[in-house]
């Protein structure tokens, strides 16, 4: 019921209401700008020869303002490469409403991947982050085991769900679908840029998959 002075309640919800206050927008903003600024540096040029003051210049910010969102360089770098980790279980979210099957869940999920390489920065970014983590000071994510693990799941279920060969090995076939992707989109990004990733991948996935489907 109405609150007792006759305030219309939603008003009294909006005044409760949790959502981020208009300073709180503008950090969130600002610490994506950044994080996209150093992502396109750290694609382009490599971890080592970005500086906290490019992505400072890129989006025209202090170097205070940078270091007020990531303490150093290493932060930023964790963070794009956190940031591409963190796509695949939404992706997998969004694919799994389609009601697909599990095998047809595990290509799809690599071919939207491949997309994501050809067009997200920041994914493009991670990838080569991943490749300079010797010269990283920074705990960066272990590359492949999730990507390995998701695919395992898929396939196990798709084994059970008699899509894939009853002697298929799932974690077999998963880590050679990470190993064939990966190897595939660096070879494309040398070669071309990733411009031929999507075709390069159908020609892999559709080879791997053929080997195990039933
Ligand atoms: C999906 C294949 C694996 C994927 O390819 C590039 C890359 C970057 O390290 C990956 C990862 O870490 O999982």
């Amino acid at each position: 019921s109405a609150p007792p002075d006759g305030t219309p309640l939603f008003t009294v919800k909006q005044a409760g209401r949790r959502g981020p206050t208009p300073q709180q927008d503008r950090a969130a903003r600002t610490k994506s700008q950044v994080l996209t600024a150093a992502a396109e540096l750290f694609a382009t040029n490599g971890f080592r020869h970005t500086s906290v003051k490019d992505v400072a210049e890129r989006v025209e910010m202090t170097k205070g303002a940078v270091y007020f969102h990531y303490p150093n360089k290493e932060a930023l770098a964790v963070a794009v490469v956190e940031h591409l980790y963190a796509k695949w279980p939404l992706l997998l979210e969004e694919i799994r409403e389609g009601g697909m099957s599990s095998l047809e869940t595990a290509a799809v999920m690599l071919d939207r991947a491949a997309l994501a390489f050809r067009d997200d920065v920041v994914v493009q970014a991670a990838a080569r982050l991943q490749l300079e983590r010797p010269h990283i000071e920074a705990e960066l994510p272990t590359p492949y085991v999730d990507w390995t693990l998701l695919l395992t799941e898929l396939l196990s279920a798709a084994r059970d769900e008699g899509q894939i060969k009853a002697d298929t090995d799932p974690a077999a076939a998963a880590r050679a679908l990470v190993a064939g992707f990966f190897g595939m989109q660096h070879i494309s990004d040398v070669l071309q840029h990733r411009a031929d990733i999507v075709d390069r991948w159908q020609e892999v996935r559709d080879l791997l998959i053929s080997a195990i489907r039933a």
